[in-house]
C-alpha cells in the first residue's frame, strides 16, 4: 500500500488547518496513496487555553472532522486523522486529544482518545501540563483494514512500551504515532523511541509530525520536532523527513511484518515473573 504522511505545522486556526490538510490529501491521492496520515492536533496548535475554549468543539459539530471525512470519500483514500483536540463533557471541560480512522466512504471506522498525558518540564523555559488541558483516554483500540491491522496511538504514549505490546499481541501489524514532539525530546528521543517500538512488536511504525513554529494569534508560539518516519518491522528507517511541511510516501506491506515476526518470535515469548 502506498502511504503518504502529512507533516504540518498547524496553525491555531481550524479552518485555515483544513484547507492546508484537504489540498494535501487530494495531492497524495493524485501520486497515489492509498493511505494518509497526519499528526496529532491537526486541527489547532495552540498554548492557549482560552483560544482553544473559543475554536474548539464537540465531535459532532466539528468542521475539521467533516471536512476531511468529505475529503477522504472524494479522494477514495483511507486517512487516519492524527489526532483533533475536541471538547467533551468532561466536568473539568478538559478536552480530548482523538485520534480517527477514515475509510474511502468517509465512515468513522475507529476513534482513540490519547492514554499518556505529557506532563513534563523538557528544559528551563520549557514545561507541558497536557493533562490540565485534556481529559485521557482509557481503551486502546485496534481497526481491521484491506492492507492490514492498525494500533491507534498518539505521541507520549510512545514512551510506554506495554500500550504497544498489547496492541501487536491483539494482531496490529501497523502502528500510527502522529505527534507533536518538543524540540529537546525529538532531538535525543524520537528516532530510537519509533525503531525500538517496530523492532520489539515487529509491526510497521507510521509517525506523521508537526513541525516548526506554530503561527499563533494567542499565547506563545508552541515549536515542534518534524522528522516525520516510516520505520519497517525489522526496524529499518524506510522514509524520513526533514524540517520542512511537506508529505512523505512510504511503501508499506503486511508481510513484511510476518517476516519479522516469523525471524524474531519475541511477541510469543512473555513470561511471568515475580518481583522486583
Ligand atoms: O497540547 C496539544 O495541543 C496537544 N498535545 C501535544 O502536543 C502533546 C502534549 S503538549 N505533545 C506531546 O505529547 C509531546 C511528547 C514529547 O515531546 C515527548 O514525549 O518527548
Amino acid at each position: 500500500m502506498r502511504t503518504a504522511l502529512l507533516q504540518l505545522t498547524s496553525s491555531d486556526e481550524p479552518e485555515e488547518n483544513l484547507a492546508t490538510v484537504s489540498e494535501m490529501v487530494w495531492e497524495a491521492a493524485a501520486e497515489g496513496a492509498g493511505f494518509v496520515l497526519t499528526p496529532e492536533v491537526t486541527n489547532c496548535v495552540s498554548a492557549s487555553r482560552t483560544h482553544q475554549r473559543m475554536v474548539l468543539t464537540h465531535e459532532a459539530n466539528d468542521p475539521v472532522l467533516a471536512g476531511l471525512r468529505d475529503e477522504a470519500a472524494r479522494a477514495g483514500v483511507w486517512l487516519l486523522i492524527g489526532s483533533l483536540a475536541l471538547e467533551t463533557d468532561d466536568p473539568d471541560e478538559r478536552f480530548a486529544n482523538r485520534s480517527f480512522l477514515i475509510g474511502p466512504d468517509g465512515k468513522i471506522v475507529a476513534r482513540y482518545d490519547k492514554i499518556h498525558m505529557f506532563d513534563v518540564q523538557v528544559s528551563e523555559s520549557e514545561t507541558y501540563r497536557e493533562s490540565a488541558g485534556f481529559r485521557p483516554g482509557r481503551r486502546a483500540r485496534i481497526a481491521e483494514t484491506p492492507f492490514g491491522k492498525i494500533g491507534l496511538t498518539v505521541c507520549y504514549d510512545v514512551r510506554f512500551p506495554y500500550l504497544y505490546r498489547a496492541l501487536a499481541q491483539a494482531g496490529a501489524e501497523i502502528l500510527t504515532v502522529p505527534s507533536a514532539f518538543s524540540q529537546p525530546t525529538g532531538a535525543a528521543h524520537w528516532e530510537p523511541l519509533l525503531r525500538a517500538r517496530a523492532i520489539e512488536t515487529g509491526a510497521w511504525v507510521l509517525a506523521p509530525a508537526q513541525t516548526g513554529t506554530h503561527p499563533t494569534s494567542r499565547g506563545k508560539a508552541r515549536k515542534t520536532w518534524g522528522h516525520s518516519m516510516v520505520v519497517s518491522p525489522w526496524g529499518e528507517v524506510t522514509a524520513r523527513a526533514g524540517s520542512a511541511p511537506g508529505i512523505l510516501y512510504a511503501e508499506i506491506d503486511r508481510a513484511a511484518a510476518a517476516d519479522a515476526r516469523a525471524r524474531v518470535p519475541s511477541l510469543e515469548h512473555d513470561r511471568e515473573f515475580d518481583g522486583p
